[in-house]
Parts: C-alpha cells; sequence; structure tokens
C-alpha cells in the first residue's frame, strides 16, 4: 500500500512567495530572485514530503499565480490580446503576469483574463478563453523543468496536470457557434507530446485531475472521456496514469468509470463522500487500483484514525493491500501549511491545537496510517492510534463546544423572523422619501486600500508597540480620510472603508464567540492574495456590538448617508474551516442570529443603509444540481433571518462576486436585499443576459470595473457598460458600482478609476435630461 499526496501549498509558510511576487510586480526584485523563491519553495515541499516517508510525491503542482493558468500556458491557449507580448524583449514570465493581473505599460492597454471561483472553494482560479477551432501547442516547459529539478533532488515526481476534459471544461467559450469540448480533437496531441516529454525524463506515473467525473455531466462528455483516455493510454501503455476526483463522489459515473475509462489508478474523495466507497469497490474492476482520500484537504481537523482504518481495512480486505493507496481527500492547497507555526500562539488554546492538523501534519497522517495498517503490532503504531484516539475523544467531549443559550434560541425562530414587514415597491418608495438618491446613485462596495501603513499600524497595535487609543485615532483619520476623498469625487452612498479589517471575515469571526483563530494559517485565495480562514469549532454568539462604533462616526463626518457594512452569515460559513460534529445549516443560523443583532444594533444607531456582503453564496453551492434547493434554503433564510430584522425605511445592500450567478439568479432575488452590488465587468456584463428572460424585482448594481487589475477604465468604457445594462434593467433600477471591495489597489489607480465611474454616471444622467 503507498501513500500519495495531490498536491502541497506554494504560497510558503510564510508566504515567502506572495511576498516575492509582489515585489516583483511593483519593479522591486529581479525576475531572478523571484524566480530563487520559487525554487525554493518548491525544493522545500519536495523535502518535507519525502521525510513524512509520502511514496508519490507530486510536482507541477507549483505555480507563480495558478495552475489553470499554467495550464493555458503550457498548452498554448494564448488569447490573441496577448499575442503581441510575445516578443524578444518581453520575458514569458510578464505575458504569464499580463493573462492574469492585466497589461498596461507603454503602447499596451490589456485587460486580464476572467477569474472565478475553483469549484465550492475560496480558490480562484483563471478562466481559460476558447475560440472556434483553436489551435493549441506545446508553449511553456515548466512541468519538464520541474520534474527535472526533484530528480536532481532524487526524486521521481509524479507530474500533475489538468486532465484534458476537465482542462476544456474549466474554460469557456468566448465566440458562439461551439462547445469547447470539440476543441478536444486539438488539444489532445499536444497532451501526447507533454507526456512523452516527462516520460522521456523518466517519470513512470501522471496524475490527470479530472474533478468533473464528480459533477453533474452529459452523456457526450462521458464518451469524450472514454475515447480521450483510451487515446492517450494507448500510446503510453506502460505508463501509469492516475485519474484524481475530487470534491464529489463519482457513484453516480460508475459507468463511465468501470466500462470504458483507462486509467492504472482512480482516486476518489471520501471526504466529501464517504457513501461512494462501498459501490467504488464493488463495481470498479479489480485490476484499476483505488486511491482512498480519507485524510481532509479542505479542512483542518485531525484525522479520526480509527474511522480511516475502517474504510482501509475494507478495501484491502476486498482488493488485497498492494492494490490500494491512501491519501489526502484532494490538494492540500486548501489548507495552511504548518500547525507547529502556532505553538507559540497562545491565544488559540492547547486544548484546540490538539484537535487540528495543517498540511504538513496531514503528511504525516497519512504515513501513519500506513504504518498502522501495515505493521499493527508495531510499538510505535499503537502509541499514534492511542493518542490520536484520546484527542479525538477529548474533542468530542470538550465543554468549549456547546452553548445551551444559543442553541435555545435558534430553536425559537418563526416565520416572520425571516420576512419584511412591506413588499419591495412600498419600501422602495419609503427609502426614496428618506435618502433622495439621484438617479444611477453611485456607491462602493465598502473597502478602500489597505495601505501597508495600516497593515503595519495594526501589527504594531496587536503586537503592543501602539496603543489601543492611538491605534484607534489612526483608524478614525483614515476613515476621516476616505470620507473627504469620496465627497469630493461625487459619491452618493459614502463607506467608512474598512481600513479597521484585517478581512472580512477574520475581524467578523475575531468578535465572535465559537472562533479561534491561527497566526499563520495562510491560504492562498488567488495569486499573491492570502487568507487566514478562522476556525469555527463552537456555538456562535455576539460577545458586543462589533461596528457599531466606527460605523457611527463614519456617519458623524457626512450628511451623505454612509453604509454600515457587514459580512453576511453564509459567507462567514463558507470562507471558515467549519465544524464537522454539526450540520452547516445550524452553525449557519447561529452565526446568522449574530449578525441580526447587529443590523439591529447599527439601525437603532441611526444608520439608514446596511449593507450584508454575502460574496461566497454561490460558491457554498452544492456541486451536484440534485442537492441545491435544500442549500438555497437554508443559505437564503440565513440571509433573511440577518437581515430582515430593520424597518421598511431601512435599505439593505448585499453584495456578490467571483461566480457565474447566472443560474441562481431567482434565488438571490428571493433574498430580498433592497439593493444589490454585483460583479460583472470581467465577463463584460454577460450576467444581464439571464434578465432578458428573468425581471429582476429590485435594485441592482452590476460592477462597471474590475478591482483585481491595476488597470485603469476609461469614462467611455463604462459608459457603453452601463447602457448595456439598460437594455436589459429598468433605468430606475440600476445602481452605479465597481465590481468588488478596493482593497487591494493603490490610492493613485483607486481614485482615477472612480473619478471616472463617477464622470460616466452623470454623463448618463445629462443624457436622461436631454431626452425629456
Ligand atoms: N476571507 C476572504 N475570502 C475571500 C475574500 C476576502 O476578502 N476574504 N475575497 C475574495 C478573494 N479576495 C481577496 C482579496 C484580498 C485579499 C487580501 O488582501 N489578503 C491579504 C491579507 C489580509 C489580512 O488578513 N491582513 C492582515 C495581516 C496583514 C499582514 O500580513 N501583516 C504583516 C505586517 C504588515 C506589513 O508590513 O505588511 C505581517 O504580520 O507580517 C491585516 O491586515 O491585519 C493579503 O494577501 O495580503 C484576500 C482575498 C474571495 N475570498
Ligand atoms: C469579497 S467581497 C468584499 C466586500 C467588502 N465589503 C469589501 O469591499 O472589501
Ligand atoms: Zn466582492
Amino acid at each position: 500500500m503507498l501513500t500519495h499526496n495531490l498536491g502541497y501549498p506554494r504560497i510558503g509558510s510564510k508566504r515567502e512567495l506572495k511576498k516575492a511576487l509582489e515585489q516583483y510586480w511593483a519593479g522591486k526584485t529581479t525576475q531572478k530572485n523571484l524566480f530563487q523563491v520559487g525554487k525554493k519553495i518548491r525544493q522545500d515541499n519536495w523535502l518535507l514530503q519525502k521525510e513524512a516517508n509520502i511514496d508519490l510525491i507530486p510536482s507541477n503542482d507549483f505555480s507563480f499565480y495558478d495552475q489553470v493558468l499554467d495550464m493555458t500556458l503550457l498548452v498554448g491557449a494564448i488569447p490573441e490580446r496577448y499575442q503581441e507580448l510575445i516578443t524578444e524583449e518581453i520575458p514569458i514570465t510578464d505575458l504569464y503576469f499580463a493573462m492574469a493581473r492585466g497589461y498596461q505599460k507603454g503602447i499596451f492597454d490589456l485587460t486580464a483574463m476572467e477569474m472565478t471561483k475553483w469549484f465550492d472553494t475560496n480558490y480562484h482560479y483563471i478562466v481559460p478563453e476558447f475560440y472556434r477551432d483553436q489551435e493549441f501547442k506545446l508553449f511553456s516547459t515548466k512541468i519538464i523543468d520541474e520534474f527535472y529539478e526533484a530528480k536532481q533532488l532524487g526524486i521521481i515526481t509524479k507530474p500533475v496536470l489538468i486532465g484534458p476534459i476537465s482542462y476544456l471544461l474549466l474554460g469557456k467559450e468566448k465566440e458562439s457557434g461551439f462547445h469547447r469540448i470539440e476543441l478536444i480533437k486539438n488539444l489532445l496531441p499536444v497532451y501526447k507530446k507533454i507526456i512523452k516529454q516527462v516520460v522521456g525524463l523518466g517519470a513512470v506515473c501522471i496524475q490527470f485531475d479530472e474533478p468533473f467525473l464528480g459533477l453533474d455531466i452529459s452523456p457526450e462528455i462521458k464518451a469524450v472521456y472514454k475515447e480521450v483516455y483510451h487515446e492517450m493510454k494507448a500510446e503510453f501503455p506502460d505508463i501509469k496514469f492516475m485519474i484524481t476526483t475530487y470534491f464529489e463522489g463519482v457513484a453516480h459515473h460508475l459507468d463511465v468509470i468501470v466500462n470504458d475509462l483507462q486509467c492504472d489508478i482512480l482516486h476518489i474523495d471520501l471526504i466529501s463522500n464517504p457513501e461512494q466507497l462501498e459501490v467504488v469497490l464493488e463495481k470498479l474492476p479489480k485490476n484499476i487500483q483505488l486511491s482512498l482520500g480519507v485524510i481532509d484537504g479542505r479542512n483542518i481537523w485531525k484525522n479520526d484514525y480509527h474511522q480511516s482504518l475502517q474504510a482501509i481495512s475494507t478495501a484491502i480486505d476486498l482488493r488485497g493491500e498492494d492494490q490500494i493507496l491512501i491519501a489526502p481527500s484532494c490538494s492540500l492547497l486548501h489548507v495552511p501549511c504548518d500547525l507547529d507555526l502556532e505553538m507559540k500562539n497562545e491565544e488559540l488554546s492547547s486544548e484546540i491545537k490538539q484537535w487540528l492538523s495543517f498540511a504538513k501534519q496531514k503528511l504525516d497522517e497519512l504515513s501513519a496510517l500506513k504504518q498502522i495498517t501495515l505493521y499493527p503490532e508495531d510499538q510505535n503504531a499503537k502509541v499514534s492510534l492511542k493518542y490520536n484516539a484520546a484527542c479525538i475523544e477529548n474533542r468530542s467531549i470538550s465543554e468549549l463546544i456547546h452553548n445551551p443559550t444559543v442553541k435555545e434560541r435558534v430553536s425559537k425562530l418563526s416565520k416572520k423572523d425571516s420576512s419584511r414587514g412591506s413588499e419591495f415597491p412600498n419600501r422602495k418608495r419609503k427609502q426614496k422619501a428618506l435618502l433622495n438618491l439621484p438617479l444611477f446613485p453611485t456607491t462602493t462596495i465598502g473597502s478602500f486600500p489597505q495601505t501597508k501603513e495600516i497593515r503595519k499600524k495594526r501589527s504594531e497595535y496587536k503586537g503592543e508597540i501602539i496603543s489601543q487609543s492611538e491605534y484607534t485615532n489612526y483608524i478614525k483619520d483614515e476613515i476621516k480620510k476616505v470620507i473627504t476623498i469620496q465627497e469630493k469625487l461625487g459619491l452618493d452612498v459614502l463607506v467608512h472603508g474598512e481600513a479597521e479589517r484585517n478581512d472580512m471575515v477574520e475581524y467578523f469571526g475575531e468578535q465572535l464567540n465559537g472562533f479561534a483563530f491561527t497566526k499563520f494559517g495562510w491560504v492562498q485565495s488567488y495569486g499573491s492574495r492570502c487568507v487566514k480562514p478562522p476556525i469555527i469549532y463552537g456555538d456562535v454568539s455576539r460577545k458586543q456590538a462589533m461596528t457599531v462604533f466606527w460605523s457611527t462616526y463614519a456617519q458623524s463626518l457626512t450628511p451623505l448617508p454612509v453604509k454600515g457594512m457587514l459580512t453576511g452569515p453564509v459567507t462567514m460559513l463558507q470562507w471558515s474551516f467549519v465544524r464537522d460534529d454539526q450540520s452547516l445549516s445550524k452553525t449557519c443560523l447561529e452565526i446568522a442570529m449574530a449578525i441580526r443583532d447587529e443590523v439591529q444594533d447599527l439601525e437603532q444607531s441611526g444608520i439608514k443603509i446596511i449593507q450584508i456582503d454575502e460574496p461566497a453564496m454561490r460558491e457554498g453551492l452544492p456541486l451536484l444540481k440534485e442537492n441545491w434547493s435544500q442549500y438555497l434554503d437554508w443559505a437564503i433564510n440565513a440571509f433573511k433571518i440577518a437581515s430582515c430584522v430593520v424597518k421598511d425605511q431601512t435599505q439593505i445592500h448585499t453584495h456578490m462576486c467571483y461566480s457565474e450567478f447566472n443560474d441562481i439568479i431567482d434565488h438571490i432575488a428571493l433574498m430580498d436585499a433592497d439593493v444589490i452590488t454585483i460583479e460583472c465587468s470581467r465577463s463584460q456584463m454577460e450576467l444581464l443576459d439571464v434578465f432578458a428572460s428573468f425581471k429582476y424585482p429590485n435594485d441592482i448594481g452590476p460592477g462597471v470595473y474590475d478591482i483585481h487589475s491595476p488597470r485603469i477604465p476609461s469614462p467611455e468604457e463604462i459608459v457603453v457598460l452601463l447602457n448595456k445594462a439598460k437594455q436589459y434593467i429598468p433605468e430606475d433600477q440600476i445602481w452605479v458600482n465597481p465590481d468588488c471591495g478596493l482593497k487591494t489597489r493603490n490610492w493613485q489607480e483607486t481614485e482615477k478609476a472612480l473619478d471616472a465611474m463617477v464622470a460616466a454616471a452623470k454623463q448618463l444622467r445629462t443624457e436622461l435630461l436631454q431626452m425629456v
């Protein structure tokens, strides 16, 4: 029985890669230095896995930005607009970053490629763009370079590729009249070339990630799976093909896998779907080895050895030990690097620490499971099994977890707690009288640039280098500054700028009971951006008002309305590490009650508009359609519990980003927020197509420029987008705003872009006046 790993975090345990990337982009360091940082991380990761006795160690799981973009470069799917960057003078790395981030330099003004969520995770990938009859070619050498690099360290790695079918499905057609899967015939020869190259260097096993095998796929796609792997395998009969599936079970597609899929090893995710083990064991042909994903690659709880060993021994009994591999359920990209770094963190109680396991610890768990399975009588094996059982037991009976008051409040909720006093048209009239906003009201999503200085001050405050009052005064000055700037820019609805927040989820989590925090638990979100997800370990409740102080201060500075700014319950849940000892819906309701209390306090302190962000509403959607409606019911209900406590006059906003919303827009409408601001611009307002057939009932602000790119939009292009919006949405329902918060941008970009946005809104107002 072998152990293997699907992928290791690459940002560095101290975020070394993040820092090097940002320095490089700022022109403060050389490409050579960036490459050295990358190389060091790869080597550290390989050696660490070797030390942990992992039998099959992955390569090509490293990335400078995103593994899907790496594939795009590897197969040369470079969109037309970047072709002019393929010159002697411009390093290929800069072409790569241009695709990820846009490129505005000299004569060039190129927009970035679209970015979206990686399945139902908080990781974002760069969406491949496909055109009719598109050609592919072997374009980059990254995969062979990395294989070679590891080989020089004495490690024959398992190169990781996104399988050809999942790669195509992850992308998007950029013109009509074809389906991207048709491109497989052009793509396949390039995959064969890639395989040939790594095999030439000595690879014996290749990992093809095919997560779509767990999703709803059509019979046509199934047929393609059959053909493609048949054809590839025929050419490389001696190479082990490992097909990995994750995030869902494959039981419903076993027909393809059993009868048609040519592979040597199939990996299944037993965390997201433990039930599949039984049927896979029964139906999978005996000549295919089975890899059991028994260790949670997406959560931080210590593995329950007893439970894992049961699955492993069932599998071994039926197939024999040499036919079984064990692994994490998916790539470890989604968990922090190393729990050992938290040893000195006194805020994380030692009781909770013994319940946890990060990437490095998960590797040790993997090899412990192998030892216990192969040598059950070994003294070390016995000790580690016993220690594990004690930790699991401790967590299950810990007093830290349950709070009867919270449970009782939640159980007493009734239908009327989740509906507003009146219907939307009525509310809209009352809000209009109170707020008196112009047509096409302009606003921003909440955050303004989180400058180095702000972060430094917070760091100093947390390290007790500066006092609480110094920090408070500093943040107050920041708020004053952003209010003044917004007034100058001529925005209609203001925000306080969120300078006091480290992160929109972490900030609230820190003020709630039932949440715990790490100091180094960073997880890559996209590119160089990381988050430190809180750990929800127990029942959630609010300690005291969380935002009222800052919001009322901001409102005291201006006659214009300032939005109170909260993170919604679904997003709090989705972007935290969640408990696995009660249902998500229960935990979500507990959070909703805490937010509801805050909403009520804000209203009572005179805040007239309250925004409850739910950017993660869509990503929480189960991967299989059959499970959608159940999720949407509890998720929407939680949002309404949080928001519906206010009177008609108080305007509730929500905000969403990063996803395709077309397929759930009717459910988004059911959330009944008075206004939704929603990301749109990277996809050129594709979202709007849905409004041709679905009349969105409430107000909506389709994002008019991309905030993930440093590129500054012109007023003209924003006017074009708004005119497009007008064709689908009545003009008195349209708000004007960026795609998302501005925390990642600098001040110069921010002011210029917002200036363009306000100018565009004013132009539309003038045009309307002239028509009258
Ligand atoms: N949780 C979450 N998920 C999300 C999003 C989100 O905002 N939050 N947005 C989407 C993804 N977008 C994102 C956008 C920006 C960042 C982001 O800016 N992250 C920051 C970290 C934010 C943070 O928590 N910062 C802390 C700690 C900052 C820090 O590193 N401090 C330095 C010291 C200060 C310095 O000198 O820089 C240190 O301790 O070393 C703070 O502000 O307090 C980063 O990578 O840079 C992340 C995700 C979807 N998922
Ligand atoms: C990822 S959604 C971000 C919403 C938040 N209010 C902000 O502006 O940053
Ligand atoms: Zn957003």
